[in-house]
């Protein structure tokens, strides 16, 4: 579904990515960890198309995007809910998630993310700056689905989130794949949420993948090590 080939990304002469390749596969979650300043963020706003890249290719079902803008990946397909979630706090809970229908042409919020999202539902007329950090974990993953994707990116989803909802979002994730038979792509930094909600786990060193494997194989001790320090 999502082929990442030979990626590099540099912020002036200073090289992040040196060549990452990774594969996701139709309905796989991956999980992407690794420590501060690794590289993780900067993947996903490549993918996102968001910084340029200086070689390799993105492919989603095949086609190349790594030319294409933002809005235009949005529109094949790709959905991203950045670290610290960035809703519109001054908006309200129906217009944060309204923003995603221009790229699904739907007219009005399907029901479906509200039954994913009871508490939205609720608090649909509050200004999304007035709900608590999880709610507005829910709020920012709300709005990526509303534009209908077949891959869904999220950068940190767990940071500042209290220990059960991060279990709770876990569980959330797997259905909303389960449901939708989408792709996800979650970067991560602990280790049990990454065990929780991935297929398979990818360790980023230095701008390199240093780790590959599925969750039952995942070497715990040693992603443990690469977390570390
Ligand atoms: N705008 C920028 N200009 C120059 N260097 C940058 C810029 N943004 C990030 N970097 C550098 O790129 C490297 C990778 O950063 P990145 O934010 O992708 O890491 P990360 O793994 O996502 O870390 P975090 O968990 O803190 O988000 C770091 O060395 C960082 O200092």
């Amino acid at each position: 579904m999502l082929d990442v080939e030979s990626l590099r990304v540099a912020y002036g002469q200073s090289e992040v990515l040196h060549g990452m390749n990774f594969k996701v596969a139709p309905n796989e979650i991956v999980a992407i960890m690794g420590r501060n300043g690794m590289g993780k963020t900067t993947l996903m706003k490549a993918m996102m198309g968001i910084l340029p890249t200086t070689a390799g290719s993105i492919r989603l079902g095949g086609e190349d995007i790594n030319g294409l803008k933002s809005h235009q990946r949005v529109k094949k397909g790709v959905a991203y809910v950045p670290q610290g979630r960035m809703v519109f706090s001054t908006m309200t809970v129906k217009e944060n998630i309204e923003t995603g229908l221009v790229a699904s042409g739907d007219r009005k919020v399907p029901d479906d993310i509200y039954e994913l999202f009871p508490v939205l539902l609720e608090m649909k007329g509050r200004r999304a700056g007035n709900l608590s950090g999880g709610q507005q974990q829910q709020l920012a993953i709300a709005r990526a689905l509303a534009t209908k994707p077949k891959v869904l990116l999220l950068d940190e989803p767990t940071e500042g989130i209290q220990p059960s909802i991060i279990r709770e979002m876990a569980r959330t994730l797997r259905r909303i794949r389960d449901d939708r038979g989408l792709s996800i792509v979650v970067s991560e930094q602990v280790l049990s949420f990454a065990l929780d909600v991935a297929d398979r786990v990818l360790v980023v060193e230095n701008g390199e993948i240093v780790h590959d494997a599925q969750r039952a194989d995942v070497d715990e001790a040693q992603v443990s090590k690469y977390l570390s320090v």
